[in-house]
């Protein structure tokens, strides 16, 4: 039996507004259940293992909850020189990431995770992203804008942050936090057609 997305209950587990506003941008209809599970994990573990092991703990967290639903679960980080860059708490600390990341290359990671039925598919995707060069005055405009404060790495490449980005390598949408053409090449190797949904859009 063929699954239509646009039959199934879909739960996105992020209470992050950027995966929402991507989703939305498909046409989907969705529920949002944000899990609260913490997003550290062990040091033995490099940066992309880390973000799968949080995204699985994700949606496996909220699917507990919602067992017929396709639960969607995500996690984002900025990786530079193999040190995690996550959300900053304060403006010292997104000062300091963002000066870090200036004038040099790091590499996003997004990982995803679907659980559908007792099933659990995690998958990560990479962007090489480049910023320009920054001055502290720079950086300091930046910082007091308040883009900083719920994005991995301190800026937001859909936002202002754009200006910060010279170019990038990969997927756009999975600096934002959620890639989402490899999101449906997860939903195909699940087993679930778009093609109804698809050409409902056109
Ligand atoms: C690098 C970058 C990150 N981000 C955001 C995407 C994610 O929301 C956030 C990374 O944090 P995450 O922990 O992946 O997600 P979250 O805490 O916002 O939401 P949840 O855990 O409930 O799913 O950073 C941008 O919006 N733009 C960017 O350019």
């Amino acid at each position: 039996m063929v699954l239509e997305i646009r039959d199934m209950h879909i739960v996105l587990a992020s209470g992050s507004p950027r995966r929402k506003e991507l989703l939305q941008g498909l046409g989907w209809t969705f529920s949002v259940v944000p899990s609260n599970v913490p997003e550290d994990f062990p040091p033995e573990m490099t940066p992309e293992e880390g973000a799968v092991d949080v995204a699985r703990r994700k949606a496996e967290d909220v699917a507990r909850n919602y067992p017929d639903a396709l639960v969607i679960a995500a996690d984002t980080v900025v990786v530079l020189e193999n040190r995690v860059l996550g959300k900053p708490q304060n403006r010292e600390e997104a000062f300091s990431m963002l000066s870090q990341l200036a004038g040099r290359q790091h590499v996003v990671v997004t990982a995803i995770a679907l659980c559908y039925k007792n099933r659990c598919l995690v998958d990560a995707e990479r962007t090489k992203v480049w910023f320009r060069s920054l001055t502290k005055e720079d950086i300091e405009s930046y910082v007091a804008l308040g883009e900083s404060f719920d994005k991995a790495g301190a800026y937001g490449i859909q936002d202002r942050g754009a200006l910060l980005v010279e170019r990038i390598e990969g997927c756009f949408y999975n600096v934002m936090g959620l890639p989402l053409f490899r999101l449906s090449k997860m939903l195909e190797e699940l087993g679930v057609s778009l093609e109804a949904q698809w050409r409902a859009g056109l």
